[in-house]
């Protein structure tokens, strides 16, 4: 079985807990309430450029240019493609997307971004990937999930978040990360796997937490003035 098989077995109950988030199921079902989907796109504007930091630590871990090219075109799509999903929760939620940046990340949001950092930092080449995976896979699957689900039609509220996760250029993010932790994977031990395997569950986990974040309006408890995030 290919290692990437192997990462996404580890997380069903994960991946089945995520479809069924009370956040997913508004997606699906055209019904979020507005303050949801306001506090996700704050949060996920700051978590998007994290993880444009996190490609730039990959290229800085590259040895060949084509992994540096790699990295540096999905920096591309980030800035470039992601920016639409983002739009259609602003549209729906009746506010500018220039309003919601800049804002400090919620707990689970700096929680996710830590995480993912320091494995980037700390890490192999193959737990910075396995950290990095679940962004577009579980996102990839929950297009593929709500769009069989509810069979959305243009008229949909979140019809352009639905089909641009289910899309195939969407999807290609996803293929390409497995086939580079595939090919890591033949070449190193058990317990660098373990490793990548741990680093890929927790960024799952935390996935699900970040729904959760967003549709409880997770805040911080007392005042950020004068602390660095
Ligand atoms: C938290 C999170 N995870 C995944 C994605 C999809 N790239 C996202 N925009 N935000």
């Amino acid at each position: 079985m290919k290692f990437s098989q192997v990462l996404r077995e580890s997380a069903e109950d994960i991946y089945q807990g995520i479809f069924e988030h009370p956040f997913v199921v508004g997606i699906g079902e055209g019904n979020l309430h507005k303050e949801a989907i306001v506090h996700y796109v704050k949060a996920d504007f700051e978590y998007l450029n994290a993880f444009m930091n996190i490609y730039g630590i990959a290229i800085a871990k590259s040895s060949t240019r084509e992994d540096m090219n790699y990295f540096y075109d999905k920096i591309g799509f980030v800035l470039n493609s992601e920016i639409h999903p983002h739009h259609n929760l602003c549209e729906v939620a009746g506010v500018d997307y220039e309003e919601l940046q800049g804002y400090p990340l919620p707990p689970t949001a700096n929680h996710y971004v830590t995480h993912m950092k320091s494995v980037a930092q700390q890490g192999s080449m193959g737990e910075l990937i396995a950290a990095l995976l679940p962004c577009p896979w579980t996102y990839l699957e929950i297009g593929h999930h709500l769009k069989e689900k509810y069979q959305p039609t243009e008229d949909h509220p979140f019809y352009e978040w639905i089909t641009f996760y289910a899309k195939e250029d969407t999807a290609s993010v996803t293929t390409e990360l497995c086939e580079r932790i595939d090919k890591w994977a033949e070449n190193v031990g058990e317990e660098e796997k373990e490793k990548a395997k741990q680093a890929f569950i927790k960024s799952c986990q935390l996935e699900y937490l970040f729904w959760d974040m967003a549709y409880n309006v997770e805040e911080w408890p007392f005042s950020l003035e004068g602390v660095q995030q």
